[in-house]
């Protein structure tokens, strides 16, 4: 280690992004390791819309392991933030920064403490998968910090014992999580089925419902789904490795319409699962009616438009949250579903466009949406039974993005969370 002085600091900074599973992930048969009852598929999104930025530092003046979250200081002594640290910690190789004269051995990782300090600049447990790009984000920072050679697919499955879904996050585009047999889970990791570049023409439309954190979390809910549901396991057996090789043709012939009918009936599934647990879980009209009838209106529109088009346009997926996820085969149908969407949910009356279509904003501008006037113009989608009604306010915000790249390392000391002569939260 420097020996001549106790004031260096040493950090990296990553940037991850969140995934949205369209087969998806729910029950573990290992809660310690996070080992899944079945494979799961998910499309990576831009991180320039949605994303975690963390910075990892080191330095021998640190006295103990410290994080800090948003801005607040949080606890590390969970089990998962733990084997995180632990997994990531075994791995460390020999670091020499030359321009700083500082030498790290193998042997000093065990000794020497970290501090972490990570933002999201999307809400934080609101089932928009903070815990997937957080996760991922520590492990690729710590790795690239610590010199752990390990490749992608060995980082999720670090990563994977934070939160089952951040191993997806370690690629951009489509990715698989392979369950594996291992006892141990050495086979239980993520492989990138294609990058972002490969279908690029997909547009995401998010429609944030509520910010608020959720009621029942993924972890609880699927533990009581894997204890009573007698659906799970027909699921978990029989339906979706059908689905996993369905979807991955889909996604390398770029089949929208296979896509979509998969990604739309194994939400729905994932749901009947959620109901057919004891006590049922509802996360999909979890507090109100006013959201009951927003989940009827988006399904019953993507329905009605896919069967009148003849062919589907769009794709729906909901997670552990009443947010929809909506896939567009392309920018021009994007458009469409932006123009139906702002009809049916516009802002409130003192909203301001800006912060009520967030992402890639482009998208107004072919919907021809530029302006709240033009929100309150817009003609009544065909699919919808009583025009007159709208659903002023019911919906937060939406994000327009669409796939996106896997993490990176950021260069730029500007972004970096912790002050570098300190190791302190900027
Ligand atoms: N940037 C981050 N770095 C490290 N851990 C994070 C980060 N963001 C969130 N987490 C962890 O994830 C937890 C939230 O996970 P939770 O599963 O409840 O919500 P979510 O991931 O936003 O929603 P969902 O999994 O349903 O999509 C936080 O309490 C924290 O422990
Ligand atoms: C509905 C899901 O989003 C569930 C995500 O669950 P988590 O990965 O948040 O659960 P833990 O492994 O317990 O942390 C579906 C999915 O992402 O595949």
């Amino acid at each position: 280690m420097a020996e001549e002085s106790q004031k260096w600091v040493l950090m990296v900074t990553a940037q991850t992004p969140t995934n949205i599973a369209v087969i998806k992930y729910w029950g573990k048969r290992d809660e310690t390791l996070i080992l899944p009852v079945n494979d799961s598929i998910s499309v990576t999104l831009d991180p320039e819309h949605l994303c975690t930025t963390t910075t990892v530092s080191v330095s021998p003046a640190f006295d103990q392991d410290r994080m800090w979250l948003n801005g607040k200081e949080i606890s590390l002594s969970g089990g998962r933030f733990q084997s995180c640290l632990r997994e990531i910690r075994s791995r460390a190789t020999d670091v020499h920064d030359k321009e700083k004269g500082i030498k790290i051995t193998k042997k000093d990782w065990e000794k020497l403490n970290v501090h972490i300090a990570s933002y999201n600049n999307f809400p934080t447990a609101a089932g928009l998968a903070s815990s997937a790009a957080g996760f991922a984000c520590l492990v690729f920072a710590l790795s690239k910090l610590m010199n752990a050679n390990e490749d992608h697919s060995q980082l999720s499955a670090i990563a994977r014992r934070g939160s089952g879904s951040a191993c997806r996050s370690l690629y951009g585009g489509f990715v698989k999580w392979i369950m594996g047999k291992d006892e141990k889970g050495t086979d239980s990791l993520a492989v990138q089925l294609a990058d972002e570049k490969h279908w690029d023409e997909l547009v995401i439309v998010i429609a944030v419902v509520s910010s608020q954190q959720k009621e029942t979390s993924s972890t609880t809910g699927m533990r009581d789904t894997v204890e009573t549901s007698l659906l799970l396991q027909h699921r978990a057996k029989e339906v979706v490795p059908k689905r996993i090789l369905k979807m991955e043709e889909a996604i390398k012939n770029r089949d929208f319409a296979s896509f979509a009918q998969l990604a739309c009936t194994d939400s729905n599934q994932f749901h009947a699962v959620c109901l057919d647990t004891c006590p049922p879980i509802f996360y999909m009209n979890d507090t109100s009616h006013r959201q009951a009838s927003f989940l009827n209106l988006i399904i019953s529109l993507v329905e009605k438009w896919n069967r009148a088009a003849g062919t589907p346009q769009v794709a729906y997926t909901f997670d552990a949250g009443p947010n929809a996820v909506l896939i567009a085969r392309n920018r021009e149908t994007a458009a469409l579903l932006v123009q139906k969407l702002l009809f049916c949910f516009p802002p409130k009356s003192d909203a301001d466009l800006n912060s009520f279509v967030l992402g890639d904003k482009s998208i107004l501008k072919d919907a021809g949406v530029e302006s709240l006037e033009a929100i309150e113009s817009l003609p009544a989608p065909p699919e919808i039974k009583d025009p007159s009604q709208r659903h002023r306010g019911d919906v937060s915000y939406f994000i327009c993005t669409r796939p996106g790249r896997g993490p990176v390392v950021l260069s730029d000391e500007s972004q970096f969370l912790l002050n570098p002569e300190t190791g302190l939260p900027k």
